[in-house]
Parts: structure tokens; sequence; C-alpha cells
């Protein structure tokens, strides 16, 4: 997950492979609490991993639920059975509509039935959610409900810790036209109270969302309870129902989370060596309602193979064909075809959304603002988006910040304006948010994208041993999100690696050509690999080893050689991936990215340095004198500098900076000023 501050992505041009998406979130939050409520031990199978999962994971543990683990997607329920071992709890459900709704409800019921109380709540936005005409619905029912804070919101406390008999007899009401939870939450907890006589729920006003009603009936029906409907209007759970646990249950992937990467078959040419995208863990028999948004996209002319649990996208149609397209059965989708439309040939016009104002934020104002700063017309009407597209050749688009309000949905479908045709740069502000239900979004994404290999940013860091390059470096990469190269890791491998091979590594042997053949062959064929921290030559843990003041030295004598130099080229080159690279070196800027987007020469005083070399050392619980030091940072400075391949020497248009007096994180800051105001963000030379 990238929990950096932003992500820029460079523009995207091409996308081909094969993704295994996580595990719909609609489905993992149901079976979870059908689950707890049954009877009998349940396995779920490739269960979401993510923000909302955990907030109902971490309140069914509060509840008395005993939860086994199997690993980050599998776990063991063991189901409450009718009991209810924990009276009283508060619980937090952060922005979790799947987890606050039915948990309420629920909880409503065992509360009446237990003599129980239970106080929910969750982030500032889940107090902004409306969850009056749920609490209304129990109240019919006679549980007591209280909303603690604004009145229709959470947080609320249900039951009030003595029993209270259940009115059933009558059809309790429940309005469908603000959110179909409200009518999913009845659904999973009126069961419980189920087992002398049926009950009905009458839906008043025309139910919005309904493919998410199917899916709770699907998995209702899973766990031993065959809801009967007339219509969308009445819902009837019969005389003697009771949850009973399938055994196990294997969580579909999220068809929601797919819909972006089925827009991405349709807008990017496929990458050399595939034919699309192709999508494993949900196809066309999911109980999702969001796997409609395949006929959307077939609409807008992507071409579409499926099977029952995997699809096959590649584009079609280009530019996209226009829709105007009724989207209440598929709201959370539908927020990527606003993106798609930027690509169309006419304006979309994609209707019938007002639910998207009470989402994890007003998606109608949020998208409407979004889309308008990549240079887009926009129309926001009180349940309806008309996104005008922008132009094909280029022209008229512009770079943007996308604020993403907290909204996992929002930071995903704007990753495909990076395909956008004037080849700019895009930033997604707090890219973090896609924790909510897909934390490896943009992994994955990167995963299957391809860029223009100049397009992909590197930021070099060069200058002499101790300056603090490995230090600048590090941070660097983990605030922007990119990826880190430590060359000088490499040559000190090299070095290691001579040593272990026998080789002579003094500067009058390396003089020799066979020597310095045996030397380039020994590094084309290094068996270096990079885990968890650890660094591995061959079979054996060199971590420490490779750190040591006498690597950097052989190191040193090593890198003069041109054959070992250039047998690293491409090593090197390999790291430029997505979405960027920050290499730290003596040679970053001069010869592995001479095209780098910024360049930083570092210095720092010889005689600083070998004092920050020396309380390195020290930290380490090794012992040095600094006029050591001094001498040995001398001798390589004088080696990197004089050698003839590659010399240590500023790169033609690197920045310097003297840290001899700056912190790190002072120098931090004055690298990223650089970085900002670097062309990242701006039009491609091909279009200036
Ligand atoms: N700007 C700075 N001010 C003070 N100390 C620093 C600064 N930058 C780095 N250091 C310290 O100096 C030491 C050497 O830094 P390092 O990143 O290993 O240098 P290099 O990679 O250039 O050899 C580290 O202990 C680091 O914490
Ligand atoms: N791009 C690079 C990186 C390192 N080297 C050489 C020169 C250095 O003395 C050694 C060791 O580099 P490293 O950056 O690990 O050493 P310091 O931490 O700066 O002491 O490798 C190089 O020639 N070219």
């Amino acid at each position: 997950m990238y929990a950096t501050a932003f992500l820029d992505l460079p523009p995207l041009h091409r996308a081909g492979g094969t993704v295994r998406l996580p595990g719909s979130k609609s489905i993992s939050n149901r079976v979870l609490l059908l689950a707890a409520l049954s009877q009998g031990q349940t396995r779920i199978e490739d269960l979401l991993d993510s923000d909302d999962t955990r907030v109902m994971l971490t309140a069914l543990d509060a509840l008395g639920c005993r939860l086994q683990r199997h690993g980050p997607h599998s776990l063991t329920v063991h189901g409450l059975g009718g009991q209810l071992p924990v009276r009283q709890a508060s619980l937090f459900l952060g922005n979790a509509g799947t987890a606050m709704r039915p948990l309420c409800a629920a909880l409503a019921l065992l509360a009446c039935q237990h003599g129980a109380a239970f106080e929910l709540s969750g982030v500032a936005r889940m107090h902004e959610r409306p969850i009056g005409d749920l609490a209304d619905a129990l109240r019919q029912l006679g549980c007591p409900v209280q909303h603690l804070g604004q009145p229709g919101y959470p947080p609320l406390r249900v039951g009030d810790g003595a029993p209270h008999a259940l009115r059933l007899a009558e059809p309790i009401r429940v309005r469908g036209d603000v959110s179909s939870q409200f009518l999913t939450a009845l659904l999973l907890a009126l069961p419980l109270a189920a087992q002398q006589q049926a009950i009905e729920i009458e839906v008043v006003g025309e139910l919005i969302s309904k493919p998410y009603i199917e899916i709770t009936l699907a998995l209702l029906a899973r766990f031993g309870v065959a809801v009967q409907r007339q219509g969308w209007q009445r819902f009837v759970i019969p005389a003697g129902s009771r949850y009973a646990s399938p055994g196990q249950i294997h969580v579909e992937a999220d068809a929601s989370s797919a819909s972006y990467f089925i827009a991405l078959g349709a807008i990017a040419q496929p990458s050399l060596g595939h034919s699309g995208i192709t999508i494993e863990g949900v196809g066309l028999d999911s109980i999702q309602g969001d796997i409609r948004f395949v006929e959307a996209a077939r609409a807008m002319g992507a071409q579409i193979e499926g099977s029952a649990n995997a699809l096959q996208v590649r584009r079609g149609a280009w530019p996209l064909k226009a829709i105007d397209l009724d989207c209440n059965a598929i709201p959370d989708a539908a927020m990527t075809l606003a993106v798609l439309a930027l690509y169309a040939d006419g304006p979309c016009t994609l209707r019938n959304i007002a639910s998207w104002r009470v989402k994890e934020t007003d998606r109608l104002a949020a998208m409407r603002c979004e889309l308008s700063k990549l240079g887009a017309t926009v129309e926001e009407g009180p349940d309806y988006l008309r996104v005008h597209p922008l132009p094909a050749d280029g022209r008229g688009w512009q770079t943007a910040s996308i604020h993403t309000y907290d909204d996992h949905r929002v930071a995903m479908c704007f990753a495909l304006a990076a395909f956008n045709p004037a080849q700019l740069g895009l930033r997604i502000e707090d890219p973090k948010c896609v924790a909510k239900t897909f934390p490896d979004f943009f992994e994955t994404l990167f995963g299957v994208c391809q860029a223009q290999p100049s397009h992909i940013p590197v930021l070099c860091i060069d200058g002499p041993s101790a300056s603090g390059k490995g230090t600048l470096a590090a941070e660097l990469a983990a605030r922007l999100g990119y990826h880190l190269l430590d060359s000088g890791l490499l040559y000190r491998l090299v070095g290691l690696a001579a040593e272990r091979a026998g080789l002579d590594t003094a500067a009058a042997a390396l003089q020799q050509p066979q020597q310095a053949a045996a030397l380039g062959r020994l590094a084309q064929q290094l068996l270096v690999r990079f885990e968890q921290g650890r660094v591995w030559l061959g079979h054996e843990d060199v971590t420490d080893e490779v750190r040591s003041e006498a690597a950097g030295m052989a190191a040193s004598r090593v890198a003069v050689v041109p054959e070992v130099r250039a047998a690293l080229l491409d090593l090197q080159r390999n790291f430029r991936r997505l979405p960027g690279l920050v290499a730290d070196g003596r040679d970053m800027g001069s010869v592995i990215f001479p095209d780098a987007a910024l360049k930083v020469y570092l210095t720092a005083s010889a005689a600083q340095r070998a004092q920050r070399r020396l309380w390195q050392l020290q930290e380490r619980g090794e012992s040095a004198t600094i006029k050591d030091l001094l001498a040995d940072l001398e001798a390589r400075d004088e080696r990197d500098r004089s050698r003839s391949a590659a010399p240590l020497k500023p790169a033609e248009g690197a920045l310097l900076l003297d840290n001899s007096a700056l912190s790190i994180e002072q120098s931090v800051q004055q690298v990223l000023d650089w970085w900002q105001a670097s062309p990242v963000l701006r039009p491609s030379a091909a279009l200036e």
C-alpha cells in the first residue's frame, strides 16, 4: 500500500496481463456477520483484508465471537448460535456502511432478546451518513434506539440493558430510496427472531441498488434462510428460519474493484505479448450487481469475454462510444464510467445516482470537481452527472492534483486518467484511502501497466562517500512511493563476490586485461536477492558484511574496472519501474539515467563526512579513528574521481547540495522542493 501523502502517476500508455482481485467487500462483511450469527463453524476463504472488514472483525471479536485466523484471507468463525457472551460494548466502525447498518439491526434485536446495550460509532463522515430510517424500522419492532449525536445519524445506542418483547405481528416498514443497506440490515437481522413466526418487511418508496439486495438474499440462502419476496416491495422471512453455517464459504473477487481493470482493458492499447487484461476471481456468474458494469463497458465499445469466474477485456471501439445510462443498479462501478467518459466520442450521462451523495463523500460533487480539474466540462444534476469528453488529440487535457475525499473509489477511478492522450502525469492525493477495499490497488495497477521508459521519473542522488546519499535517497523514495536503487550496494556485492571467488582485487591486479574480464563475467553472473531488508549473495546472507568499511573499499577498487561497470548497466536501468525511482551512487545522473527528471550532487566537507562515518560505525559497535576514516575517505574520493570510467563528478544539469550544515530533514525538504518544481507533472516534450 502507498502510505505516502500523494502518489504521482506518470503518463501510462499500454496495459496487459492477469490480475487477481481482492475479495468483495459486500460479500465479506455480510458473510462475517452471518457466520457470527449462525450455529456452527464457518471457514471463510478469500476474505477481503481491508479497513472495512477489519472493523467488522474487531467488532465481532469485541462481541465475544471466536475468530480463528489461518492467514490474511482465511479464517474460521465460531458462530454465536443464539448466544450473546458480551452484553455491553462500544464498537467503532470506521467509515464502513456494510458494518454499521447490519450490526445496528442485528445488535438491536439481540439486545432486546438478551437484555443488552451497545454503542456504535464511526469516523466523522460516518456520523454524516443517514441511518434514521433504519432506526425508525427498529423502533417499530420495539427496540430501543437512541441517537447520541445528530438525530437520524450515528453514533447511536441500541438496547437499554433490559429485555424487550419484539412486535413482529405487523409488517415492518422501511424506506428503500435512501440506502438499500437499511433493507439489507433488516433482512440479515430478522431471522434471529423468526423461530416462532414469519416476519414480513414492507419497502416504502422505490428500492434503489437492488443488486445489493440480491447479494443479501443469495447469502441468506447459503446460511439456510430462504426469504420469499414479492417484487421488490414485500419480503417474508418464513417461520422457523434459523441460521446454520454452510461449513465453508468462498468470497468472490470484488466486482466493483474489477470495474477499474475492465475500464483499463477498454482504454489501453495491449502491451506487447498480451491481448488485453484478464481478471480472475470474478466472472459472469457473479452474484454481485456491479458485474453489470461489463454491459456498460461493452456499450462503450470494450470487447469482453467472460467465463463463470474470469473476464478477458480488450480495447474495441476507439474513442469509446458515448452512453446515456440509468446507473441505479451499479452505483459504485458507475464512478468508473464517469472517468471513462473522458475518452468517449460525445457527452455521457449517468442517471439515477442520487445515492452518490450519501456515500463516503458527496460523490456527485466530488466527481464534478475533480473531472473539471482535468479540463472536462461536467454538468451536475440532483441525481445525474453529464461528462463531456476531452479531445482525443490531447488538446484541452490538464494535469491535476486529484483530491480524494477519503473515498477509495475516487482514488481508484481517477488513476485511469493517466492514459490521457496528452501524456500528462497526474497526482493522486492520499492514495492510502484505497485501503478501504483494495489496499494494493496501485501495486496491482502498476503490475499490468506500462509507461514509456522515458516517462518513468527518476531522481538521482550522486556524491562522495558518507555525504548522506543513502539516507536521503531512502527517505525520498519512502515519501514519493518510488523504488530505490542503492547502486553502491551492487559494487559492494561485486567486491565481496570477487573475494569469495578468490579473485585478486588489488589495484595492480585489476589492470591486467584477464583479471578485468574475469571480474566483468563475475559481475554479469552475480546472484543477488533483496528480501525484506536482507541482502543475499547466492545462498549467503551478507547484509551486515556488505555494509562494512572493507566491503566499501573493495567496491571502490572493482568499480574502476570498465567491464564491471558495463556488466551492471542493465541491472541498474531495470530498477526504473512504475511509479518512479530514486537512485543513489556516483554516476546515476551522468551515465545510468542521463535523462533523469532531477539530478542532485550531494556533498559535505570531508571532516563532516568522516565524523558521520565514525558515528555510524560506533552505532554498529565498531571502532575506528577519525584520522583513519578521513584518510580512507580521501583515498576513496580520489579513486572515484580520477578513474576513467564514469568518474565521480556532478552530472550535467545537477543541482549542488552541500549538507554540511543541514539536518537530514532539511536536506529531504530541499530536494522535495526541487522535485515539486521539476517537470514531472508537466506535459511531455512530445506535445510542447
Ligand atoms: N544531512 C545530514 N546531516 C547529518 N547527518 C547525516 C546527514 N545525512 C546523512 N547523515 C548521516 O551520515 C551517515 C552517512 O550517511 P549515508 O547515507 O550512509 O551516506 P552515503 O550513502 O553517502 O555513504 C549516516 O549515519 C546518516 O545518518
Ligand atoms: N554508482 C556507483 C556507486 C558506487 N560506486 C563505487 C564507489 C564507492 O566507493 C563504492 C561503494 O559505494 P557506496 O555508495 O556503497 O559507498 P558509500 O556508502 O558512499 O561509502 O562503490 C560507483 O563507482 N558507482
